[in-house]
């Protein structure tokens, strides 16, 4: 089995680039399969995500090509074909091939998608979108089936904020006939990012980035070229990091305005953050508060910041709160951090850690990606060699994480290791 091992209490320092934006890459993927030529995305992040999404449209009949960070794909013999196991199981973002087969084909059957175990994660509002323009659809032992004799436009009111329901709305809407207009519509940056690739191919969208997006549908769908935003969340990733390991660090390529809701805790937090256009610098941090955090949709503190926010939390001076107000289950990092000795205890969507505690190194599991991220982030401070394991979540959303850290000056290794069988008789 391949691990991180970690040697910590390095301090850091440099610049790290942050690569395009995983949540975006993965819908901008499947988007292109309603052009009727080739499309081209620059700047994809080399994740395990976007590698599972160019095996799964390489099943269905498109060809692509991917190097450099540049995937080409050509969808014009793309097929029909149903997709209820296999790769779609591996990513959480599978699911956007349900709106863009179906914006295709008006048909699809895609398995339920895979992705981060954070509690119930339910689709029931891109169901309710796709039913609502007119589509029949069915759960058949694990996978959807949708089928619609006609897509028609249709006003749909999303009775919880979701990203994914936003995005697969409006891949299935944008050649439907007549007007879709998305109400209580997230408003995440990727939602733009995908907006702008389709309005690109000839889609007619207005109001993405807004919690009202009107869609006016179109006949046909060219190919075009894009390149992607950067990737918000592995920029903060990056900026708690500089907050508890750097020597001074400089994140670049980010969008600053997009990482403001963490700008701002940090800056509570006593951590110093200087915002250029494109780059954050984040000096030396001599000492850090407790603050409570809340994660709320965007432009709320993110979710998907939350667990690599708890390991700064360990680090800063009082009792800090964190409350996750999207998700049931996401403190999975916890448990592993308090093996690292950090004192921390969670009552159910609440953590309360207290601070600050001298990591300790330690064996330790990544639950889930952004656990992962934390557990990086907890071996880079710790005292001694941390090994991390199961690292392929780790791997589904950070590109290059290892050699990026390694720019830093930071000792870790991705190192394949025996497997030890555990023998219960
Ligand atoms: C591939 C991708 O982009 N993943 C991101 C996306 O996930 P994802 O798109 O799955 O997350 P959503 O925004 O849909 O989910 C937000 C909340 O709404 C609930 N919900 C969602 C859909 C639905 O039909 N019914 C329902 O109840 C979810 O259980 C969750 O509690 O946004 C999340 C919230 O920012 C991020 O953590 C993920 O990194
Ligand atoms: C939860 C995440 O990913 P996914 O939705 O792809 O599981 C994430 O990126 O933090």
């Amino acid at each position: 089995m391949e691990v991180y091992k970690i040697r910590g209490a390095k301090r850091l320092q440099g610049t790290i680039k942050v690569s395009g934006a995983k949540n975006s890459a993965v819908a901008l993927i499947p988007a292109s399969l309603l052009a009727d030529s080739p499309v081209t995305i620059e700047g994809l992040p080399e994740i395990s995500d976007v590698l599972t999404l160019k095996e799964i449209l390489e099943e269905v009949g498109a060809i692509v090509t991917f190097e450099n960070g540049t995937m080409t794909i050509d969808p014009t013999n793309v097929v029909d074909m149903p997709l209820p196991n296999g790769n779609i199981k591996k990513l959480r973002a599978s699911y956007y091939l349900m709106g863009a087969l179906l914006g295709r084909f008006k048909k699809a059957a895609i398995g339920l998608p895979g992705g981060c175990h954070l509690g119930p994660r339910p689709i029931d509002q891109h169901i309710k979108g796709f039913e609502a323009l007119g589509a029949k659809v069915t759960n058949e032992h694990g996978a959807i089936y949708l089928r619609a004799e006609e897509l028609a436009g249709a006003k749909i009111y999303l009775d919880v904020v979701s990203v994914g329901a936003t995005i697969n709305i409006m891949l299935a809407a944008v050649k439907a006939k007549g007007r879709t207009i998305i109400e209580n519509a997230a408003k995440e940056p990727e939602i733009i990012d995908v907006a702008t690739l389709l309005s690109n191919m000839g889609a007619k969208i207005k109001g993405a980035g807004t919690n009202v997006i009107r869609i006016d549908g179109v006949e046909e769908l060219h190919g075009t070229k894009h390149t992607i935003i950067p990737d918000r969340i592995e920029a903060g990733t990056f900026m708690i990091m500089a907050a508890v390991a750097g020597d001074g660090i400089t994140i670049d390529n980010v969008i600053p305005f997009h990482v403001e809701a963490l700008t701002s805790k940090l800056r509570e937090m006593g951590v110093k953050v200087e915002v250029f256009e494109e780059k954050i610098f984040i000096p030396k941090t001599t000492s850090i508060q407790a603050v409570d955090v809340k994660t709320l949709v965007y432009p709320g503190f993110p979710t998907d910041l939350q667990q690599p926010f708890s390991v700064l939390m360990t680090q800063a001076t009082g009792s800090s709160v964190i409350t996750d107000s999207i998700y049931s289950a996401r403190f999975k990092q916890i448990d592993e951090l308090r093996r690292m000795s950090a004192n921390g205890r969670v009552d159910g969507r609440t953590a309360v850690i207290n601070g600050p505690t001298k990591l300790e190194a330690a064996i330790v599991r990544a639950s889930d990606l952004r656990a992962g991220a934390a557990l990086v982030i907890a071996g880079l401070i710790a005292d001694g060699e941390t090994e991390i394991q199961d690292i392929y979540h780790i791997e589904r959303g950070y590109s290059s994480i290892v050699e990026k850290l390694q720019g830093l000056g930071a000792d870790i290794r991705r190192v394949q290791i025996e497997e030890i069988e555990v023998n219960n008789d």
